[in-house]
Protein backbone atom coordinates (compact mmCIF):
# COMPACT_ATOMS: atom_id res chain seq x y z
CA UNK A 1 0.00 0.00 0.00
CA UNK A 2 0.84 3.19 -0.72
CA UNK A 3 0.59 6.78 1.87
CA UNK A 4 2.09 9.06 -1.02
CA UNK A 5 -0.23 11.87 -1.49
CA UNK A 6 0.15 15.61 -4.17
CA UNK A 7 -0.53 18.76 -3.51
CA UNK A 8 -0.79 20.46 -6.94
CA UNK A 9 2.25 19.65 -8.81
CA UNK A 10 4.50 18.58 -5.65
CA UNK A 11 4.85 14.79 -4.73
CA UNK A 12 4.95 13.80 -1.32
CA UNK A 13 6.33 10.06 -0.50
CA UNK A 14 3.54 10.02 2.62
CA UNK A 15 0.70 11.86 3.63
CA UNK A 16 1.03 13.21 7.49
CA UNK A 17 3.05 15.96 8.77
CA UNK A 18 3.07 18.07 11.61
CA UNK A 19 0.87 21.16 11.72
CA UNK A 20 2.16 24.74 12.25
CA UNK A 21 3.08 26.02 15.53
CA UNK A 22 4.32 22.73 16.65
CA UNK A 23 7.55 21.43 17.01
CA UNK A 24 8.38 23.88 14.35
CA UNK A 25 9.97 27.16 15.76
CA UNK A 26 13.50 27.34 15.50
CA UNK A 27 16.03 25.28 12.99
CA UNK A 28 16.74 22.26 15.45
CA UNK A 29 12.73 21.37 15.65
CA UNK A 30 12.34 21.64 11.93
CA UNK A 31 15.65 19.68 11.39
CA UNK A 32 14.00 16.70 13.82
CA UNK A 33 10.78 16.97 11.52
CA UNK A 34 13.10 16.57 8.28
CA UNK A 35 14.23 13.70 9.40
CA UNK A 36 11.57 11.80 10.73
CA UNK A 37 8.97 9.72 8.75
CA UNK A 38 7.09 13.02 8.37
CA UNK A 39 6.26 13.98 4.36
CA UNK A 40 7.31 17.42 4.92
CA UNK A 41 7.19 20.36 7.59
CA UNK A 42 5.39 23.85 7.51
CA UNK A 43 7.54 26.16 10.12
CA UNK A 44 5.96 28.21 12.74
CA UNK A 45 4.05 31.56 11.20
CA UNK A 46 6.13 33.98 10.12
CA UNK A 47 6.10 37.80 10.75
CA UNK A 48 7.56 40.56 9.81
CA UNK A 49 9.32 40.82 12.80
CA UNK A 50 10.50 37.88 15.08
CA UNK A 51 7.55 38.04 18.42
CA UNK A 52 8.54 36.51 22.31
CA UNK A 53 4.96 35.86 22.16
CA UNK A 54 2.70 35.77 25.13
CA UNK A 55 4.24 35.03 28.71
CA UNK A 56 4.33 31.41 30.60
CA UNK A 57 2.40 29.00 31.12
CA UNK A 58 1.24 29.50 27.85
CA UNK A 59 0.78 26.04 26.92
CA UNK A 60 -0.63 22.99 28.99
CA UNK A 61 -1.81 19.44 27.87
CA UNK A 62 -4.55 17.66 29.19
CA UNK A 63 -5.48 14.12 29.16
CA UNK A 64 -8.18 14.91 26.01
CA UNK A 65 -5.84 17.53 24.21
CA UNK A 66 -4.26 20.93 24.58
CA UNK A 67 -4.72 25.05 25.17
CA UNK A 68 -2.47 27.24 24.11
CA UNK A 69 -2.16 31.14 23.89
CA UNK A 70 1.23 30.97 22.98
CA UNK A 71 0.71 34.87 21.23
CA UNK A 72 2.76 34.12 17.91
CA UNK A 73 6.49 33.47 19.21
CA UNK A 74 8.45 33.20 16.27
CA UNK A 75 11.90 34.08 14.73
CA UNK A 76 10.49 35.70 12.10
CA UNK A 77 9.59 34.94 8.30
CA UNK A 78 13.46 35.94 6.85
CA UNK A 79 14.40 33.22 9.25
CA UNK A 80 12.64 30.22 7.96
CA UNK A 81 12.78 31.41 4.76
CA UNK A 82 16.74 30.85 4.90
CA UNK A 83 16.29 27.85 7.13
CA UNK A 84 13.66 26.17 4.43
CA UNK A 85 16.01 27.02 1.08
CA UNK A 86 19.14 25.72 2.73
CA UNK A 87 17.05 22.38 3.52
CA UNK A 88 15.02 22.52 0.03
CA UNK A 89 19.05 23.28 -1.77
CA UNK A 90 20.59 19.38 0.46
CA UNK A 91 17.15 17.73 -0.33
CA UNK A 92 16.09 18.67 -4.04
CA UNK A 93 13.23 15.83 -4.16
CA UNK A 94 11.55 16.92 -0.96
CA UNK A 95 9.05 19.79 -0.77
CA UNK A 96 8.37 21.82 2.19
CA UNK A 97 5.48 24.67 3.61
CA UNK A 98 6.64 27.98 4.83
CA UNK A 99 3.81 29.59 7.06
CA UNK A 100 3.35 33.13 7.68
CA UNK A 101 0.93 35.78 9.00
CA UNK A 102 0.87 39.59 8.88
CA UNK A 103 -1.41 41.83 11.20
CA UNK A 104 -3.13 43.38 8.30
CA UNK A 105 -3.22 42.91 4.12
CA UNK A 106 -0.17 45.15 3.76
CA UNK A 107 1.78 43.09 6.09
CA UNK A 108 0.74 39.93 4.24
CA UNK A 109 1.77 41.59 1.15
CA UNK A 110 4.92 42.58 2.54
CA UNK A 111 5.47 38.82 4.06
CA UNK A 112 4.53 37.27 0.47
CA UNK A 113 7.36 39.46 -1.15
CA UNK A 114 9.66 38.57 0.71
CA UNK A 115 8.79 34.89 0.37
CA UNK A 116 9.43 35.81 -3.63
CA UNK A 117 12.78 37.51 -3.29
CA UNK A 118 13.78 35.05 -1.20
CA UNK A 119 13.43 32.53 -4.31
CA UNK A 120 11.57 29.84 -1.85
CA UNK A 121 9.99 27.74 -4.38
CA UNK A 122 7.52 25.55 -2.00
CA UNK A 123 4.00 26.03 -0.77
CA UNK A 124 3.02 29.12 1.35
CA UNK A 125 0.58 28.90 4.07
CA UNK A 126 -1.31 32.00 5.20
CA UNK A 127 -2.47 31.56 8.39
CA UNK A 128 -5.77 33.85 8.55
CA UNK A 129 -6.74 32.27 12.25
CA UNK A 130 -4.36 32.96 15.06
CA UNK A 131 -7.05 33.32 18.03
CA UNK A 132 -3.80 34.38 20.53
CA UNK A 133 -2.76 38.20 19.91
CA UNK A 134 -4.87 40.31 22.06
CA UNK A 135 -6.74 42.72 20.39
CA UNK A 136 -7.01 41.16 16.86
CA UNK A 137 -9.93 39.19 15.92
CA UNK A 138 -9.44 36.03 13.99
CA UNK A 139 -9.23 37.12 9.83
CA UNK A 140 -11.08 34.09 9.13
CA UNK A 141 -14.34 34.82 11.31
CA UNK A 142 -14.36 38.56 9.23
CA UNK A 143 -15.62 37.22 5.69
CA UNK A 144 -15.31 40.38 4.02
CA UNK A 145 -11.77 40.93 5.03
CA UNK A 146 -11.12 37.56 3.84
CA UNK A 147 -12.49 37.85 0.64
CA UNK A 148 -10.16 41.63 0.09
CA UNK A 149 -6.70 39.52 1.56
CA UNK A 150 -7.13 36.86 -0.86
CA UNK A 151 -8.20 39.28 -3.49
CA UNK A 152 -4.93 41.37 -3.28
CA UNK A 153 -2.67 38.75 -2.56
CA UNK A 154 -3.63 37.04 -5.50
CA UNK A 155 -3.31 40.22 -7.12
CA UNK A 156 0.46 40.35 -6.22
CA UNK A 157 2.16 36.42 -5.88
CA UNK A 158 1.80 33.62 -8.66
CA UNK A 159 3.22 30.94 -6.39
CA UNK A 160 1.58 28.47 -4.71
CA UNK A 161 -0.12 29.01 -1.93
CA UNK A 162 -3.12 27.45 0.66
CA UNK A 163 -4.50 29.18 3.67
CA UNK A 164 -4.74 27.93 7.05
CA UNK A 165 -8.60 29.02 8.51
CA UNK A 166 -10.30 28.56 11.92
CA UNK A 167 -13.13 26.32 12.23
CA UNK A 168 -16.69 26.63 11.26
CA UNK A 169 -19.88 25.77 13.53
CA UNK A 170 -22.33 26.85 10.70
CA UNK A 171 -23.43 25.45 7.75
CA UNK A 172 -24.65 28.69 6.28
CA UNK A 173 -20.69 29.90 7.21
CA UNK A 174 -19.12 26.69 5.02
CA UNK A 175 -21.59 28.18 2.29
CA UNK A 176 -20.35 31.44 2.70
CA UNK A 177 -16.79 30.96 2.89
CA UNK A 178 -16.82 28.49 0.12
CA UNK A 179 -18.22 30.95 -2.52
CA UNK A 180 -15.13 33.47 -1.36
CA UNK A 181 -12.83 30.22 -1.76
CA UNK A 182 -13.73 29.12 -4.74
CA UNK A 183 -12.99 32.89 -6.64
CA UNK A 184 -9.19 32.41 -6.20
CA UNK A 185 -6.42 30.23 -7.45
CA UNK A 186 -6.27 29.19 -4.06
CA UNK A 187 -3.77 25.66 -4.25
CA UNK A 188 -5.24 24.41 -0.73
CA UNK A 189 -7.13 25.02 2.45
CA UNK A 190 -6.09 23.94 5.73
CA UNK A 191 -8.71 23.02 8.47
CA UNK A 192 -8.69 23.48 11.51
CA UNK A 193 -6.96 25.64 13.62
CA UNK A 194 -7.36 25.40 17.01
CA UNK A 195 -10.72 25.58 18.22
CA UNK A 196 -10.25 29.57 19.93
CA UNK A 197 -10.63 30.87 23.27
CA UNK A 198 -11.65 27.84 24.97
CA UNK A 199 -11.04 27.62 28.74
CA UNK A 200 -9.29 24.73 31.26
CA UNK A 201 -9.94 24.38 34.53
CA UNK A 202 -7.30 23.41 37.77
CA UNK A 203 -10.43 22.38 39.92
CA UNK A 204 -8.09 21.44 42.81
CA UNK A 205 -6.75 24.93 42.70
CA UNK A 206 -9.32 26.38 41.32
CA UNK A 207 -7.67 28.44 38.82
CA UNK A 208 -7.18 28.58 35.01
CA UNK A 209 -3.83 26.53 33.70
CA UNK A 210 -2.15 29.31 31.28
CA UNK A 211 -1.44 32.70 32.36
CA UNK A 212 -2.11 35.14 29.25
CA UNK A 213 -6.16 36.06 28.49
CA UNK A 214 -7.07 34.92 32.20
CA UNK A 215 -6.40 31.44 31.00
CA UNK A 216 -8.36 31.50 27.62
CA UNK A 217 -6.83 29.89 24.78
CA UNK A 218 -6.62 27.74 21.90
CA UNK A 219 -7.99 23.72 22.17
CA UNK A 220 -6.49 21.04 20.00
CA UNK A 221 -6.77 17.16 20.52
CA UNK A 222 -9.74 15.03 20.26
CA UNK A 223 -11.96 17.73 22.08
CA UNK A 224 -11.78 19.16 18.11
CA UNK A 225 -11.70 15.98 15.71
CA UNK A 226 -15.51 16.06 15.34
CA UNK A 227 -15.33 19.88 14.17
CA UNK A 228 -12.29 18.98 12.12
CA UNK A 229 -13.57 16.72 10.28
CA UNK A 230 -17.00 18.25 9.67
CA UNK A 231 -14.88 21.04 8.72
CA UNK A 232 -12.72 18.88 6.06
CA UNK A 233 -16.00 17.21 4.40
CA UNK A 234 -17.86 20.19 4.41
CA UNK A 235 -15.31 22.28 2.16
CA UNK A 236 -14.43 18.81 0.02
CA UNK A 237 -18.42 18.96 -0.91
CA UNK A 238 -18.16 22.91 -1.34
CA UNK A 239 -14.59 23.10 -2.98
CA UNK A 240 -14.10 23.18 -6.46
CA UNK A 241 -11.75 20.06 -6.66
CA UNK A 242 -8.98 22.05 -8.10
CA UNK A 243 -8.35 23.29 -4.37
CA UNK A 244 -7.10 20.48 -2.31
CA UNK A 245 -7.77 19.92 1.34
CA UNK A 246 -5.24 19.69 4.53
CA UNK A 247 -7.13 18.05 7.46
CA UNK A 248 -6.06 19.08 10.43
CA UNK A 249 -7.26 18.43 14.27
CA UNK A 250 -7.86 15.60 16.51
CA UNK A 251 -5.41 13.49 14.97
CA UNK A 252 -3.56 10.60 17.34
CA UNK A 253 -3.64 7.56 15.33
CA UNK A 254 -3.88 5.86 11.95
CA UNK A 255 -7.74 5.69 12.28
CA UNK A 256 -7.70 9.44 12.96
CA UNK A 257 -5.65 9.79 9.48
CA UNK A 258 -7.89 7.64 7.60
CA UNK A 259 -10.85 9.51 8.62
CA UNK A 260 -9.33 12.54 7.39
CA UNK A 261 -8.65 11.53 3.94
CA UNK A 262 -12.15 9.79 4.29
CA UNK A 263 -13.62 13.70 4.45
CA UNK A 264 -11.66 14.71 1.45
CA UNK A 265 -8.12 15.42 3.09
CA UNK A 266 -5.28 15.00 0.52
CA UNK A 267 -3.01 15.87 3.56
CA UNK A 268 -3.24 15.88 7.39
CA UNK A 269 -1.30 17.71 9.98
CA UNK A 270 -0.69 16.64 13.68
CA UNK A 271 -0.27 19.07 16.26
CA UNK A 272 -1.19 18.32 20.27
CA UNK A 273 0.28 14.53 19.57
CA UNK A 274 3.07 15.36 17.94
CA UNK A 275 3.76 17.53 21.08
CA UNK A 276 3.00 14.97 23.40
CA UNK A 277 4.75 12.56 21.49
CA UNK A 278 7.52 14.13 19.39
CA UNK A 279 8.70 13.21 15.66
CA UNK A 280 8.51 9.27 15.94
CA UNK A 281 4.68 9.75 15.98
CA UNK A 282 4.81 10.00 12.45
CA UNK A 283 6.46 6.71 11.73
CA UNK A 284 3.31 5.17 14.48
CA UNK A 285 0.29 6.81 12.35
CA UNK A 286 2.07 5.71 8.60
CA UNK A 287 2.10 2.43 10.08
CA UNK A 288 -1.34 2.65 11.78
CA UNK A 289 -2.82 3.98 8.45
CA UNK A 290 -0.86 1.00 6.25
CA UNK A 291 -2.53 -1.35 8.31
CA UNK A 292 -6.03 0.20 7.87
CA UNK A 293 -5.51 0.20 4.26
CA UNK A 294 -4.71 -3.38 3.72
CA UNK A 295 -7.38 -4.58 6.09
CA UNK A 296 -9.66 -3.20 3.79
CA UNK A 297 -8.10 -3.52 0.41
CA UNK A 298 -7.10 -0.02 -0.51
CA UNK A 299 -3.91 0.81 -2.21
CA UNK A 300 -3.82 4.30 -2.37
CA UNK A 301 -5.22 7.27 -0.93
CA UNK A 302 -7.74 7.98 -4.02
CA UNK A 303 -9.12 4.41 -3.46
CA UNK A 304 -11.13 5.93 -0.60
CA UNK A 305 -10.37 9.96 -0.50
CA UNK A 306 -13.56 11.64 -0.08
CA UNK A 307 -15.62 8.66 -0.09
CA UNK A 308 -17.64 8.95 3.29
CA UNK A 309 -20.86 7.35 2.94
CA UNK A 310 -24.25 9.43 3.61
CA UNK A 311 -27.31 7.64 5.55
CA UNK A 312 -30.09 6.92 2.38
C1 LIG B 1 -0.16 31.67 14.77
C2 LIG B 1 -0.75 31.76 15.96
C3 LIG B 1 -1.45 30.64 16.57
C4 LIG B 1 -1.26 30.33 17.90
C5 LIG B 1 -0.39 31.13 18.79
O1 LIG B 1 0.78 31.42 18.42
O2 LIG B 1 -0.90 31.49 19.89
N1 LIG B 1 -1.95 29.30 18.49
C6 LIG B 1 -2.83 28.54 17.76
O3 LIG B 1 -3.45 27.58 18.29
N2 LIG B 1 -3.01 28.80 16.45
C7 LIG B 1 -2.37 29.83 15.81
O4 LIG B 1 -2.59 30.03 14.59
Amino acid sequence: VSTATKIAQKKFDNCIMNASGVWCYDEKELSALDKSEAASFVTKSGTLESRKGNPKPRYFETDLGSINSMGLPNQGLEYYLNFVNKVQEQNPNKNYFVSCTGFNVQEDVLLLEEVKKSGFKGIVELNLSCPNVPGKPQTGYDFETVDMILQTVFENYEGLLGVKLPPYFDIVHFDQMAKILNKYPLTYINSVNSIGNGLYIDEEQEKVVIKPKNGFGGIGGDYIKPTALANVHAFYQRLDSRIQIIGTGGIKTGRDVFEHILCGASMVQVGTALMKEGPSIFRRLTRELEAIMRSKGYEKLSDFKGKLKYMN
